[in-house]
């Protein structure tokens, strides 16, 4: 038996319908291959994105322009994701359990992440949300919304990014680690965490949208677990991806892919906190981290697809 951490990309539950029904369809099948976790005897700790969600619901916001319905702050927003997402999934994971004559509980764990009010991060924001847009609309959408940072987000499109500070803990740690010692399958950290800084021993809530890779990777090491699996939407990770001569990775040592990190090879706000949150993981743990495709679990379980990253050995195979 062994103790996962699954991390899945908001990209991943939210593709081109982003109505709710279209939401926990794409959790219902995700929560299908996820109970191959369980059928192979294994502890799963599942964990989420929300960068399309948490941007959708901002937008929302801008209808809220009364002082009776004001709009809901960015951290605000995180938690409303956090707890619509993990509504979705403690409902599916549940449901495909019982489906499999499995008697387990699921629980979604409101989730604090504290990060550092003086984070550079908060001064170059970074994290891709909402909806993609087309290049043509960037100088309208600058127009209308002085106050964003638009950025291309690998090759999909132009979205709005915001400060994504790094975790420095996670809040609820302690409970979490007593659920899955209870043999409670829990969600957690759902949008990376919602973001907190400490101040006089009080949480407050502040603006940004926490990388739920990094956090992922901080709760996989807080809870001993013995791999962190991240899966997306793409099959692994990537040389020169892309390009006429990408090259996909299915075994990697750390010390060989932090050269291509090093190099800034991986695109900032999607490849690239996932493989530096995978690298800690492996460094701090020994143990591997898998990054695949959502609907590749079956197979990630048989380690016949994703990359694996190795704690040592491995220059690099390729696929
Ligand atoms: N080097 C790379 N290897 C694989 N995928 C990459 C690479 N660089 C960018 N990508 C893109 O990153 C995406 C995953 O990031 P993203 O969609 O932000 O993740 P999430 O599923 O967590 O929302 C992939 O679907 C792919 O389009
Ligand atoms: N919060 C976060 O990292 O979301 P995505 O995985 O959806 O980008």
């Amino acid at each position: 038996m062994s103790k996962i951490v699954v991390a899945l990309g908001g990209n991943a539950i939210l593709s081109k319908d982003a109505s709710a029904q279209a939401q926990m369809k794409a959790v219902k099948e995700t929560a299908k291959e996820l109970v191959n976790f369980i059928k192979n005897g294994d502890q799963l700790i599942i964990t989420h994105g929300n960068g399309p969600q948490v941007g959708n619901l901002l937008l929302q916001q801008s209808a809220a322009d009364s002082d009776e319905n004001p709009a809901m702050p960015l951290d605000t927003c995180g938690a409303m994701t956090q707890g619509s997402i993990g509504y979705w999934f403690q409902n599916a994971m549940k449901a495909e359990l019982l489906d499999s004559g499995i008697d387990k509980d699921v629980m979604a764990i409101v989730t604090q992440t504290i990060v550092d009010e003086d984070d550079p991060a908060f001064q170059n924001p970074s994290k891709p949300i909402g909806p993609f847009y087309k290049e043509t609309e960037v100088e309208n959408l600058k127009a209308l919304h002085p106050d964003w940072q638009i950025i291309e987000d690998a090759g999909r499109g132009y979205r709005r990014v915001v400060p994504s500070p790094k975790p420095l803990e996670i809040n609820e740690y302690r409970a979490i680690k007593k659920v899955v010692d209870a043999g409670i399958i829990p969600i957690v950290s759902g949008g990376g965490g919602i973001p907190v800084v400490r101040k006089a021993n009080r949480l407050v809530g502040t603006e940004a949208v926490i990388d739920k890779d990094f956090s992922a990777s901080k709760i996989a090491q807080l809870v001993d677990a013995d791999k962190l699996i991240i899966l997306t939407s793409a099959g692994g990770v990537y040389y020169n991806y892309g390009k006429p001569n990408q090259l996909e990775l299915k075994e990697v040592g750390v010390d060989e892919i932090q050269k291509h990190i090093d190099a800034n090879e991986f695109a900032k706000g999607s490849m690239m906190p996932k493989v530096k949150a995978a690298v800690s993981f492996v460094r701090n743990t020994g143990n591997p981290a898998v990054i695949g495709d959502l609907e590749d679990v079956k197979e990630i379980i048989r380690g016949e697809k994703g990359t694996t990253i190795v704690s040592e050995g491995v220059t690099a195979t390729v696929k």
